[in-house]
């Protein structure tokens, strides 16, 4: 499903209008009923009162629609109007002529004493005053509209976007109504997803209201839904065998830190690999060896952390691996980021870079486009302010557009970890992860993440897909455990989850 910034969703909707003719007035008039529809399959409607506040633009048309079907179903429903009413342009007009002529009454809000007057004793609110049409910052007029709104003790239903948050980056400018439910009219908008605007719109529900699909599919930036995970997840037939499932070969762990590797190879496990190499120094190989028993582990060199010392011998294992995940745990020392840098550069396969070996490129100034490897680097926003120089509330602002510029910038794939977690490939296109939950955010969750990108990687052959889906996968299984347990779920829980969610996307296939 696509999701779009503000402006995108207004050139969507002039595509629309002139390239498709499909006139406003049908998107209009689709927009309003729908959202009734959608709004009376998730309230008893029955004896209710409502008001539906419009502002002048096309979102106040949308509230007009509405509220005539509201009135249908015999809603007591009242519209209030706010905003320079004379600057409506003509499908709005039309609608609200409409309204007019079906006896609903007009009140003009004038301020925000007015407004509480008419919420009281109104059951359910429909915001239609701004919708993503938001420009800059909100005048004090709306803020204390909507600062009363936000007191109202109703149902709140926004359409479109509450009214003050931004479309495009998730910030509220500076208030936004605090919503229960959200009608997104056609596509979601990241301001939906982006956090703090996730927070305010309560339970969003996309209104279909006939964009075609052929112009909505070209926008790069996608949410990776359910179904998405169904038509991505490997399917494995009866005559396969463990040479098929895709050899994983892991370098990872040090002195101190070794269960970074094991949590690396039981996410890889879990997710189904066909065999599973772990690769350590021997001085981790005596703790690790043993621990899962389906992992084969190999001590490259002696000591407590990768050297160039076993660069060759590194590399020659590395041969027999359909994917490898290098760095969780392995350690800061100079010489370990000198043994990264030889398999960056001279491996020609596919590598999930994390944690360590991202501080790796960082610090050895390694030169991405001339790595042999496909790579796909899995930072958090540390990592990636590391990898980038950028400050992390610069990153956080912008997640999307600077997971997707780096990716393109260094012919890479990007897994920006955090909330919402960004997939972006080289050719500028995007996957959104809305699974997942604050639990995720404890030691060894992106260990296990790291294993499953691999193991996705192996089974499937469209590096973006494989890796939104393992985002997906990861986060998905997450959700499984905060439900059944909640918050203090382990990492090695998270892996041992993934079958399961393997399962629910296999069997809807
Ligand atoms: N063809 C279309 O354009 C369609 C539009 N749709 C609806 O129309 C909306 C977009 O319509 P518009 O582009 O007319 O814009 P909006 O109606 O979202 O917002 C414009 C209104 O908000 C006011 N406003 C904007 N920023 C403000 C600020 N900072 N302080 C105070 N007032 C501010 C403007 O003065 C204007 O009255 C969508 O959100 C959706 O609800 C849907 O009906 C689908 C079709
Ligand atoms: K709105």
């Amino acid at each position: 499903m696509i999701l779009l910034t503000s402006r995108e969703a207004e050139e969507l909707d002039f595509k629309v209008m002139n390239k498709w003719k499909i006139k406003e007035e049908t998107l209009m008039e689709t927009a309003g009923s729908k959202a009734v529809q959608i709004i009376e399959r998730n309230i008893n409607l029955k004896n209710k009162s409502a008001a539906v506040l419009c502002g002048s633009g096309n979102n106040g048309g949308d509230g007009y629609v509405a509220a005539r079907y509201l009135k249908n179903l015999c809603v007591d429903v009242v519209i209030l109007e706010n905003g320079h009413m004379e600057k409506q342009g003509q499908t709005s007009k039309h609608y609200r002529q409409i309204a007019e002529e079906m006896n609903i009454p007009f009140v003009y809000i004038n301020n925000e004493k007015e407004l509480k007057e008419q919420l009281f004793n109104k059951d359910i609110l429909i915001d239609a005053l701004i919708g993503s049409g938001l420009k800059k910052t909100l005048n004090n007029e709306k803020i204390k509209l909507i600062e009363v709104i936000n007191e109202y003790k109703g149902t709140v239903i926004s359409l479109d976007i509450p009214s003050g948050l931004s479309g495009t980056d998730g910030q509220m400018k500076p208030v936004c109504v605090n919503a229960d439910y959200t009608i997104a009219m056609g596509t979601l908008k990241r301001g939906h997803v982006l956090y703090p605007g996730v927070e305010y719109c309560g339970k969003t529900i996309v209104a279909d209201i006939g964009y075609p699909y052929i112009e909505t599919e070209k926008y790069p930036v996608k949410i990776f839904t359910e179904t998405e995970a169904e038509k991505t997840v490997p399917k494995r037939n009866r005559i396969t065998h463990k040479g098929k499932n895709g050899h994983i070969g892991i370098y990872a762990g040090s002195y101190g830190m070794e269960g970074a590797s094991l949590l690396a190879a039981s996410g890889a496990l879990y997710a189904g690999a066909g065999k599973i190499s772990l690769n350590v120094t021997e001085k981790v190989s005596r703790s690790v060896k043993g621990k899962i028993k389906e992992v084969m582990v190999t001590a490259l060199e002696d000591g407590e952390y990768f050297t160039q010392k076993s660069i060759e011998a590194a590399l020659e294992k590395a041969m027999n691996y359909k994917t490898i995940v290098l760095g969780c745990g392995i350690g800061r020392n100079e010489e370990t980021q000198k043994f990264v840098k030889e398999i960056l550069t001279r491996y020609d396969g596919k590598i999930i870079a994390d944690a360590d070996a991202l501080y790796a490129i960082a610090d050895q100034h390694i030169n991405l486009s001339e790595c042999k490897a496909k790579l796909i680097l899995t930072p958090h926003v540390g990592e990636f302010s590391k990898l980038t120089g950028k400050d992390k509330k610069e990153i956080e602002r912008n997640r999307i557009d600077e997971a997707i510029r780096y990716a393109k910038e260094n012919k890479v794939t990007v897994v920006l970890k955090g909330f919402p977690t960004v997939t972006a490939d080289e050719n500028g296109n995007a996957f959104v992860n809305t699974t997942g939950n604050a639990g995720m955010a404890s030691g060894g969750s992106g260990d296990v993440l790291s294993g499953i990108i691999a193991v996705m990687n192996a089974q499937i052959e469209n590096t973006l897909y494989d890796t939104a889906l393992a985002v997906y996968m990861h986060g998905k299984s997450g959700d499984i455990l905060l439900k059944e347990k909640g918050i203090g779920y382990t990492a090695s829980e998270l892996a041992q989850t993934v079958p399961y969610v393997r399962k629910m996307s296999e069997n809807k296939k």
